[in-house]
């Protein structure tokens, strides 16, 4: 990761707040992420991880401060439109389409980011720009050899890689994952790793994982999230001798 100091950060989030009613669930987040970064968010059960997440890609409204991509003010706008700028994100729930092919889900997402409108009439086997696009993506992915296989019937860790593939057919710069190593084995997770840092070599991360190995084995920084507050961010070296991250964590060393 190469970091300006002075660049602006890919995501900016100043007092973001979040209320459900009466209860505050994320309670004021300051946190810069550098264009760049792979960071990540750890933090307990219902600690908000996936709340910050929905503020973040406009799929939940915050009570209370601001989101900022790239300098800009995306508060509050509409996930078609924050994705149109650039952030992208995948689901903990598979978010493909399975009665299609893995070369036609990924041609989906990559007609969208090109902005080809939806049209019966047009042959979309014709459009080059889109059938080179669609297999750089599937390249990016490994997944060229599954083009033809309809997406349902893929390995469960081969569809969260699909997905990962639909996220970045989206032009995306900043990608948000959320739990991309849920329900996989050893082996399964030691090939997503992998893919993960090829995707996200010139890009930004922004990642929830509960497995700490993974987290940190990749990320550049990570955020401890505690009921609705950032307690810590920093280094993974760091993260892992901070006494208030312990203490977060029921006393237990995090790795
Ligand atoms: N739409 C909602 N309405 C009311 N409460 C909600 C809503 N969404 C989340 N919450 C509450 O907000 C809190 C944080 O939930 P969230 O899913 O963000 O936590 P999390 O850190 O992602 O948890 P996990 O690690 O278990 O996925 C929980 O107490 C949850 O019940």
């Amino acid at each position: 990761m190469t970091v300006s100091p002075n660049s602006v950060p890919a995501l900016e989030l100043s007092g973001l707040e979040k209320s459900f009613g009466p209860m505050k669930i994320i309670r004021g987040i300051d946190l810069d992420i550098p264009s760049g970064e792979r960071h990540a968010v750890i933090g307990p059960n219902g600690a908000g991880k996936s709340t910050l997440f929905h503020l973040i890609s406009g799929h939940y409204r915050p009570s209370g401060g601001t989101v900022k991509l790239h300098g800009d003010d995306i508060t509050g706008l509409q996930p078609e439109l924050i994705a149109r700028r650039g952030l992208s994100r995948s689901f903990q729930v598979t978010n493909i389409f399975p009665q299609l092919s893995v070369w036609e889900n990924v041609r989906c997402a990559t007609l969208w980011a090109m902005g080809y409108k939806y049209s019966f009439w047009r042959n979309v086997e014709s459009l080059t720009d889109a059938r080179e696009r669609t297999e750089q993506i599937l390249t990016e992915i490994n997944m060229l050899d599954r083009w033809n296989m309809p997406a349902g019937v893929l390995a469960y860790a081969e569809q969260r890689a699909l997905e990962i593939g639909l996220a970045i057919a989206s032009n995306a710069d900043t990608i948000l994952l959320d739990e991309p190593m849920a329900g996989m084995s050893h082996g399964e997770t030691e090939h997503m790793v992998g893919l993960i840092r090829q995707v996200s070599e010139n890009r930004t991360l922004l990642m929830i994982e509960h497995d700490m190995s993974v987290v940190f084995d990749l990320a550049d920084r990570i955020s401890v999230l505690v009921y609705g507050e950032v307690i810590a961010s920093d280094t993974p070296e760091r993260i892992k001798a901070n006494p208030a991250v312990q203490q977060a964590y029921l006393g237990t060393e995090v790795v």
